[in-house]
């Protein structure tokens, strides 16, 4: 068998979108509904939201994943994502959803980041999202994929599309921000998009 680790295929069927967000849940569903699953998500199910204790993206992805796959007996998809801004030393990163407080104001979240940037007087304002997605089997196996996407932040906030950071995130290339976007260009280079393409070449093929 050597080193290579073993890949399962995922067969479509039925998914849980191992995720409480509403704009994640929306993206998945765009972007698996058409290879053929039937995504249904941690909040339609009413799954509890278990607690982001790893210290990677990849480590909460699998747990997230693991979590729903387990209470289900389906195989779940996770995504732990976040915003790393050079300059801040790749904060809010795993810690994305957290710096929105609760109940979540991703206002107050990217009016934190624009405060940090301007204490420290930063003149790099480059950022990127990162994206891992796992894939978690009934029987505990475990796949994880990584996806990013570069650009700049941008201030102020611009758009009413999409969610979380999106209204200050400026794509490498782009002049519009994500929250600008209309979902199907977001969807052709966002990190999430990355991930699922790196998933779909891995587990689908
Ligand atoms: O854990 P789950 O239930 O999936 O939902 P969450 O919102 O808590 O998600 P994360 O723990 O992965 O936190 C990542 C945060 O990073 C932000 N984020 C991730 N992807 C994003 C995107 O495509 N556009 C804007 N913000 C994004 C978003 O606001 C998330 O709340
Ligand atoms: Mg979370």
């Amino acid at each position: 068998m050597g080193e290579n680790k073993m890949i399962r295929r995922l067969s479509p069927g039925r998914l849980v979108a191992a995720t409480h967000n509403k704009g994640k849940v929306s993206e998945l569903k765009d972007l698996f509904e058409p290879l053929g699953f039937d995504v249904v998500s941690a909040i339609e199910l009413d799954l509890p939201e278990p607690e982001e204790t790893e210290a990677t993206f990849a480590g909460n992805a699998i747990l997230k994943a693991r979590a729903a796959a387990e209470a289900t007996g389906a195989p779940a998809l996770s995504d732990d994502s976040g915003l790393a801004v050079t300059a801040l030393g790749g904060a809010p990163g795993i810690y994305s959803a957290r710096w929105a407080g609760e109940p979540r104001d991703f206002g107050k979240a990217m009016e934190k980041v624009q405060r940090e940037l301007d204490e420290i007087g930063a003149t790099d304002r480059s950022a990127k999202f990162v994206c891992a997605l796992a894939v978690v089997w009934p029987d505990g196996h475990a796949e994880v994929y990584e996806g990013e996407v570069h650009g700049e932040l941008t201030w102020p906030p611009r758009g009413d599309k999409g969610f979380g950071y999106d209204p200050v995130f400026v794509a490498k290339g782009e002049t519009i921000t994500f929250g600008e976007m209309d979902p199907d260009r977001k969807h052709a280079m966002s990190h999430r998009a990355n991930a699922v393409a790196k998933l779909k070449a891995a587990l689908l093929a």
